[in-house]
């Protein structure tokens, strides 16, 4: 389904990925590791065409990625660390318009179940810039959720969820290979890594 083959990229004279190649089928989870400033994050961003590789190439059922191709768009579900979210959208409403973008037939019952998943009820009227960084967390990783995916591409999902958050995070992902949903994902977590993974890739290094 996804084919990463021979990703280069280079900042000035540094080769943060030097030839990167892996494969991602239905309902597999592949988990990026290595150190900070590995380049995991530079690699999910040539994953979803947001970035470009310097050589090689990032496939999508055999088509180059570009981040600008619908098919690509609606396929790819997409939580990389820099979510932007709509700052004068309250929480409910962000999620209810890209429901609604992505063609979700029953988008408000969709949105509701979403939010009680992730504990977001109580906070579906504020406005994104008053959230916690958790709850930030938790509305990226919603994002994800309220739209029809074939692959997820997550960039440390982890990061700031509680235990009981990092608990659901690995029941949700499982839920996720179980639906045929791929996984791409950079993590820190070896107890999530070991839940989800069926292949590693360490980067850099
Ligand atoms: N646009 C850029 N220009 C120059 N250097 C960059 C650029 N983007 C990333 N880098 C460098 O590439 C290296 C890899 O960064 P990247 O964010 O991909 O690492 P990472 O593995 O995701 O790290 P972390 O675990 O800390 O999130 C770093 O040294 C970073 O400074």
């Amino acid at each position: 389904m996804l084919e990463v083959e021979g990703v280069v990229r280079r900042f000035g004279e540094k080769a943060v990925l030097d030839g990167v190649s892996f494969r991602v089928e239905p309902g597999e989870a592949v988990v990026l590791t290595g150190p900070n400033g590995a380049g995991k994050t530079t690699l999910l961003r040539c994953v979803v065409g947001s970035d470009k590789p310097d050589a090689g190439a990032v496939r999508l059922n055999g088509r180059v990625v570009d981040e600008a191709d619908p098919l690509v768009r609606a396929a790819m579900a997409v939580a990389l660390d820099d979510v932007d979210f709509f700052p004068d959208l309250a929480v409910v409403e962000h999620l209810d318009l890209l429901a609604r973008a992505h063609g979700v037939d029953e988008p408000e019952v969709l949105v509701d179940e979403v939010l009680e998943e992730l504990g977001l009820e109580g906070a579906a009227a504020q406005l994104p810039v008053t959230l916690s960084s958790g709850q930030r967390q938790r509305l990226a990783l919603a994002s994800c959720l309220v739209r029809p995916r074939r692959l997820l591409v997550l960039d440390e999902p982890e990061q700031r969820l509680d235990v009981a958050g990092r608990r659901w995070l690995a029941e949700r992902l499982l839920a996720e290979k179980a639906d045929g949903v791929s996984v791409v994902m950079a993590c820190h977590d070896p107890d999530l890594a070991d839940a989800v993974a069926d292949r590693r890739v360490e980067v850099g290094g």
